[in-house]
């Protein structure tokens, strides 16, 4: 019919006359539907169409600084349009629907496009982005269960210890010999290391398989190649490469409206190169799952198993399950199929490397920014390993570095690495005083909850010794590092494994800077946030040599004030802020090396 009408038109005048009239009755519908929508709250002011795309795309597209820039100009719950309409809250009061931990919270829905996927062939598949509830359910008891089992967390501390040595063996070579930190060329780009180890760990805990990314990044790096065999790196890090494309290339489904990813060819070109990209993951992963299976058949009842979370999800419900009847909502669990497996498996690649990487480079940089946290870790970390900098670290030394634990939270706090996260509601709801319909999309945003005065005192300080006050219990949802209720992540303590065991292995014997101390923390974010793709952070090393200086806390503050009265003896206005801080380390034979003012005033008053 509309083809009859075009055909009817005489010339071009009328063509577009008429496409001109289209447009403003669909502009001015479209702002209709937005001036008389439900609830109208306060938020940035749409775009026709495209909502607030255009003024995202000039933040950058950092979705993370731009719902930041908005709630702080408009409050605690404001309307974002990404295109579609969301309610983002910043309030722990609002957000407490989603996150109750009981099975009767059904709100475990993440974005309002249930098909979304589909192309990717990924609908009701693993559980990340699984929208249905009973598979999601069925896939997450499994992941859980692999989770959860103690000799999972054995195996996470014993394989954190291996990997670390192999690291260190790269960063021997690399960086920390002699010759190369007399020139003080010891420098590394910090997150791209951090990344591949993270990926090596997690191949390793989910598949049992070896990966060797750490050693491609540093035969990249080296004239001498590392020791495994060259076609076996290369082919690990086919598999990481296709993992990473598939993390990223999710929110740019999520983004990208169908009619483009079906027929603009440079959409098109993206669209069908992710789709080859999971059609490659899943064949790869189910090569590994068949073999899996058949080593499995071949082991004797009698014989212990690999404690992978592969092996625990194959044998799960079967008769070389521990705990062989599960059930979930009284429904007995019948075993997971190849085809599940290989999803939920993709889903701990999706979860589980970055997001650690990512926290452990924030870590860092705010450790730089904060000598006297940094020095109260190092008195920790020095109390627990005794100047002992080679031996492996135990479950027991994890559980007794409560202040890196606290380190940990309030870089999450302050910094999230999810800095924001979705629900849709499936019922009609009240939620923060006003009544919504069915299927309307509201954005947790961990940043402005973990931000906000009301809930946290002096919110915008750098501050772990929070955590550790007598009595301190963060108000009810307004920590929400790893999201709540039944979609908490269930990667959790593996994460805190990693965080603490990497933090007491990288700082009982090193020490870390940033090169660049003035460079803010920039980042990219849409669903996650990601240190920025360009090198940004590079940190010099400086090993170690089993010598300690303690300071204390009044040492400190002593010498800030000798710092001061000196340099305001010829800087009379000045201010002065420590932003080195305390080196520890260093040779010691009472000539220490200026490195900081804080260094150069401990010398003096040596
Ligand atoms: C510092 C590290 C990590 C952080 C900050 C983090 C945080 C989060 C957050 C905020 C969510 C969303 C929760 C919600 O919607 O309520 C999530 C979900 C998830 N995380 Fe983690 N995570 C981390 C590491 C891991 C690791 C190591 C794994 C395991 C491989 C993992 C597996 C998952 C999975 C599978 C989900 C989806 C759960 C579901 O949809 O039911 N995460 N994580």
């Amino acid at each position: 019919m509309l083809f009859k009408l075009f055909g009817n038109l005489e010339g071009i005048n009328e063509f577009l006359s008429l496409i001109g009239t289209l447009l403003i009755i669909s502009v001015i519908h479209y702002y209709y539907k937005y001036f008389t929508r439900i609830n109208p709250l306060p938020g940035p002011f749409p775009f026709p169409f495209v909502g607030n795309l255009p003024q995202l795309v000039w933040h950058r597209g950092n979705l993370k600084d731009y719902l930041e820039l908005n709630h702080k100009k408009y409050g605690d719950i404001i309307d974002i349009c990404l295109p579609q309409r969301s309610i983002s809250l910043g309030r722990a009061e609002y957000i407490e629907k989603f996150l109750i931990p009981s099975t009767k919270n059904l709100n475990i829905t993440r974005t309002p496009r249930f098909n979304v996927f589909d192309d990717l062939g990924i609908t009701g598949k693993g559980i990340v982005v699984n929208q249905h509830y009973k598979s999601w359910r069925y896939n997450r008891q499994f992941f859980t269960q692999a989770f959860l089992n103690p000799k999972f967390n054995h195996k996470a501390i014993e394989w954190i210890n291996r990997l670390f040595d192999e690291l260190e063996s790269y960063w021997n070579k690399l960086y920390l010999k002699e010759e190369i930190i007399k020139e003080n060329k010891n420098i590394l780009d910090f997150f791209p290391w951090l990344n591949q180890f993270t990926n090596d760990m997690i191949i390793e805990l989910i598949t049992g398989e070896r990966s060797y990314s750490m050693a491609s990044l540093f035969n990249t790096l080296s004239d001498e190649k590392a020791e495994h065999h060259l076609a076996i790196t290369e082919d690990s890090v086919k598999l990481v490469c296709a993992i990473r494309k598939y993390n990223t290339r999710l929110p740019w489904f999520e983004l990208v409206p169908p009619f483009l990813r079906h027929y603009v060819p440079y959409f098109k070109n993206i669209s069908d190169d992710t789709i080859n990209n999971v059609k490659y993951l899943h064949k790869r992963l189910d090569a590994i799952i068949k073999r899996r299976r058949q080593e499995i058949e071949n082991t004797p009842l009698d014989e212990p198993l690999q404690s992978d979370m592969l092996t625990s999800v194959i044998t799960a419900s079967t008769s070389r399950d521990f705990n062989r009847i599960k059930t979930v909502g009284g429904e007995i669990l019948r075993p997971m199929t190849d085809d599940e497996i290989c999803f939920v498996m993709i889903d701990g690649f999706l979860a589980g490397t970055d997001t650690t990487a990512n926290m452990i480079s924030f870590i860092v940089y705010y450790l730089a920014h904060n000598p006297v946290v940094k020095m109260k870790m190092f008195e920790e970390i020095d109390r627990r390993f005794q100047g002992d900098t080679t031996r492996p670290i135990t479950e027991d030394d994890l559980r007794s570095l409560k202040y890196c634990e606290a380190i940990i939270k309030e870089v999450a706090r302050i910094f999230p690495v999810f800095h924001s996260f979705g629900r849709v509601i499936n019922k009609p709801e009240e939620i923060a005083g006003y009544r919504w319909p069915t299927g309307t999309y509201f954005r947790i945003n961990a940043d402005a909850v973990h931000g906000n005065k009301n809930h946290w005192e002096e919110a915008d300080k750098f501050n772990p010794d929070r955590w550790l006050n007598e009595g301190f219990e963060p108000k009810k949802y307004s920590f929400i590092m790893f999201g709540g209720g039944p979609r908490l992540c269930p990667g959790r303590k593996l994460a805190m494994i990693e965080l603490v065991g990497l933090m007491a292995l990288l700082f009982r014997k090193y020490e870390i800077d940033l090169v660049d101390m003035k460079a803010p923390l920039k980042t990219t974010s849409l669903a996650i946030v990601y240190y920025s793709l360009h090198k940004l952070y590079i940190l010099s090393f400086v090993c170690i040599k089993n010598f300690v200086i303690k300071m204390s806390r009044q040492d400190i503050q002593e010498i800030l004030d000798i710092l001061d009265k000196t340099i305001k003896t010829i800087y009379p206005d000045c201010i002065i802020t420590p932003v080195g801080g305390y080196r520890r380390g260093k040779e010691f034979n009472g000539d220490l090396d200026v490195v900081t003012n804080i260094d150069l005033i401990y010398k003096e008053r040596l």
